[in-house]
């Protein structure tokens, strides 16, 4: 399902002016130890596509690997309240993969904050934050129409050597519509 898409993706570390999305975007905890709280408990992770591909330029460049290297992906929901809340995308090249003893494929529905922020030895980088528009994310990457003209997106790189994994996550509408309705 995953289709290359416009690398054009425009990653910075520019707080935005809404508290509240900084809050989100750029909080260092774990987005699965929140989501479980914001949804009282009711949350899980679906996966929607596992597999070996080649990675994206802009996530080779991350990840500072090889252009054009094959690695493993990751994409998922995680859900709150049944409710698809954020899309994430996660990869690893097969070269780290391959010298590390990380299983990112045997996960399934678990999440995979729980490995990251269970092991001491990841250190997470800067996170980097970008705004989705259709035209740099065609509706055939995200298998869902989204009624937002833009989605809140961001990313930061584990490293637990030899081992890199970039996560990007992107917040859905549904996601800021239960903030909305259930103030906190
Ligand atoms: C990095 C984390 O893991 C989350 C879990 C993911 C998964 O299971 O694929 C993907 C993105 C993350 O939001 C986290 O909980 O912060």
């Amino acid at each position: 399902m995953s289709t290359p898409i416009n690398t054009a993706l425009t990653w910075h570390s520019q707080p935005q002016s809404e508290p509240l999305v900084n809050d989100w975007l750029f909080n260092q905890d774990s987005l699965t130890q929140r989501l479980i709280q914001l949804s009282h408990n009711n949350f899980s992770v679906l996966p929607l596509n596992e597999g070996w591909q080649r990675l994206r330029a802009d996530e080779c460049a991350a990840l500072g690997c090889p252009e054009q290297s094959s690695g493993w992906v990751r994409e998922v929901f995680l859900r709150g309240k049944q409710q698809p809340w954020v899309y994430a995308r996660s990869v690893a090249s097969q070269a780290s993969l391959q010298e590390s003893d990380f299983d990112l494929a045997c996960l399934g529905t678990r999440s995979l904050g729980e490995l990251l922020f269970s092991d001491q030895a990841f250190e997470r980088g800067v996170i980097e934050i970008c705004q989705l528009t259709p035209k740099i994310l065609p509706d055939t990457l995200l298998p869902f129409t989204s009624d937002a003209s833009t989605l809140w997106a961001r990313r930061s790189c584990f490293s637990k050597e030899p081992l890199k994994i970039l996560v990007a996550e992107a917040f859905l509408p549904a996601f800021w519509q239960h903030l909305a309705t259930h103030k906190h």
